[in-house]
């Protein structure tokens, strides 16, 4: 049990939610991590434990509803509530539109969407019994309100993250439950090294070259850090943003303008 606030975090032993949780702990959160990778996950917990106190974490995949209600179950029994979940994981899908796969359309959808869905319902019913009710925060993406090509299947997740964060913002406000998206854009994790790796297979590019196509189309003139994602979903997670729900906000340096 704790005095501090919880913040549990999917997909965090690396990349945007290793940004997020970490920021997160810096404003005075307990956190679980949790990843599907154990191995990251184990060296991203003994870095956090290094320098927190109030570290957990869970091995489990986020589109199983099981490894969902268990992740929040670790959190409340470590630290007696879950008062931020973010909804961080996430997978990507390269190929023209005529090239899906039925197996790969599955797997995105049931990671990017199905994943998304479990959390907000494992998350929501513990807020529910809670009488300051919490705040569930997803990842959308700048795709999430502009498809791109060649990412088609992965902007239509991104689009559903969209309309499951706004409707369940009208669900769940009367349990003071709020529920937000941040939106990034190009970020320099291993997501997008993959996202390079097949895109310059497409377009006949050497490596580095996609990555860099599509860092030309940025208004502040640099690719995005972790860090950026986090001071905003620092905000999100914070008493500052109490009155917003239902939005997925655009955290990109200026590529999609609404
Ligand atoms: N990198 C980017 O440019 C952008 C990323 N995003 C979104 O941000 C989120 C994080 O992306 P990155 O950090 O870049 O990705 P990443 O691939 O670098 O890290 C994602 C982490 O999630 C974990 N993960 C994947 N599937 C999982 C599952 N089924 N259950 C549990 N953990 C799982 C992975 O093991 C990995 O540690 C994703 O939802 C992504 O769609 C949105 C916009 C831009
Ligand atoms: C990975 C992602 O969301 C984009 C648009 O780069």
């Amino acid at each position: 049990m704790t005095n501090s606030k919880v913040a549990v975090v999917t997909g965090s032993g690396q990349g945007i939610g290793k940004g997020i949780a970490e920021r997160l702990a810096q404003d005075g959160f307990a956190i679980i991590l949790s990843d599907r990778n154990g191995e990251v996950l184990e060296q991203t917990t003994k870095e956090f434990k290094n320098q927190h106190d109030q570290v957990a974490s869970f091995i489990g995949d986020v589109s199983n509803p099981a490894d969902q209600k268990a992740l929040v179950k670790t959190a409340v029994d470590q630290f007696g509530s879950v008062d931020v979940f973010v909804n961080n994981a996430g997978i990507e899908l390269v190929c023209p539109f005529e090239e899906i796969a039925p197996e790969n359309l599955e797997n995105i959808f049931r990671i990017n969407v199905f994943g998304v869905v479990y959390g907000i319902q494992a998350a929501a019913e513990q807020m529910k019994t809670q009488e300051t009710g919490g705040k569930i925060i997803n990842a959308c993406s700048i795709a999430g309100h502009q498809a791109f090509d060649m990412l088609s299947a992965y902007s239509a997740t991104k689009f559903a993250v969209r309309a499951f964060t706004q409707a369940t913002a009208k669900e769940y406000a009367k349990y003071n439950i709020t529920v937000n998206a941040y939106c990034p854009g190009i970020v320099g994790t291993s997501m997008w090294d993959r996202i390079d790796e097949e895109m310059v297979k497409y377009m006949g590019l050497q490596k580095g070259e996609a990555f860099k196509k599509y860092a030309e189309g940025i208004a502040l003139g640099r690719t995005e850090e972790p860090t950026d994602v986090a001071d905003f979903v620092s905000y999100l997670a914070s008493p500052g943003s109490n009155y917003m729900t239902g939005q997925s906000i655009m955290i990109d340096g200026g590529i999609v303008f609404n």
